[in-house]
């Protein structure tokens, strides 16, 4: 069995990735793969309940050392249980966040010490990495603003416009570092534009897994 690929979306409050995930899912199906839909924190039935503790608005202070220790147990369980298998059983999983989210807002917007992010992120995952990372950039009023249309704030999304800003550093940061994987798409400009560069970048991806694995690929054709 040919394992599947992992894709991840990141990118400050509001950028589009919930709108984004469901448009990759189609388009991904449209070429015959088998798609998992998941995200983080979350994706199990208990790191779903870590996700409303660390979201919850009226939850009592957490720690900054706590909120990383969160994020990376809810992770640990998500690799183990849906992410894992899925990409055994040839499945691509295409997750909303992942850990360039913890380098961005525990490190950037926390500033919590990379180099202890880096030690969890060993712990808990392994060799395991992202194939291809999207990460939607936008100005952080923008995203806010369209965060603010949509209703209440959550615990994260009532942090300070500094906060964002320090997120949206460290997101470009890893972008910087990380070029091969992480794809960085402007997020500022109208949906259409930003499907055709987010179809552009998967379509390099389905070429490059065609040329590695022509069968998989027998039924569909990259369109
Ligand atoms: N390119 C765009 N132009 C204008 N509005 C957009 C665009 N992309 C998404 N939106 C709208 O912005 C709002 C936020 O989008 P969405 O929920 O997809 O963002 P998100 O990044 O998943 O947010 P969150 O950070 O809360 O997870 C939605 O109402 C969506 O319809
Ligand atoms: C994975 C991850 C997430 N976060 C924050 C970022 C968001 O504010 C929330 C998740 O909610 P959303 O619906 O995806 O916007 O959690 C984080 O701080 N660190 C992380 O590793």
């Amino acid at each position: 069995m040919i394992r599947g690929k992992f894709i991840t979306l990141e990118g400050g409050e509001g950028v589009g990735k919930s709108t984004n995930m469901a448009f990759i899912k189609d388009y991904l199906e449209q070429h015959n793969i088998s798609v998992v839909v998941t995200r983080e924190p979350g994706g199990t039935e208990l790191a779903e309940k870590i996700r409303q503790l660390l979201l919850n608005n009226k939850s009592e202070a957490i720690s900054e050392q706590a909120e990383l220790l969160m994020m990376f147990a809810a992770r640990a369980q998500h690799i183990k249980h849906v992410i894992e298998p899925a990409l055994a059983q040839g499945k691509w999983v295409l997750c909303d966040r992942f850990t360039d989210a913890t380098y961005a807002y525990q490190g950037g917007g926390r500033n919590m010490k990379i180099s202890t992010i880096e030690w969890l992120e060993h712990l808990v995952q392994g060799p395991l990495k992202p194939d291809l990372t999207l990460l939607l950039d936008a100005p952080v009023e923008i995203g806010i603003e369209r965060v603010r249309k949509r209703g209440a704030f959550d615990r994260f999304e009532s942090e300070k416009i500094s906060f964002f800003e320090s997120v949206r550093r460290a997101y470009l940061l890893q972008a910087e570092l990380y070029p091969e994987r992480i794809k960085l798409i402007k997020a500022n400009q109208p949906l259409a534009d930003v499907q055709r560069a987010i179809t552009d970048v998967i379509r390099t991806l389905l070429g490059l897994c065609a040329l590695n694995c022509p069968t998989s690929f027998r039924h569909g054709g990259i369109k």
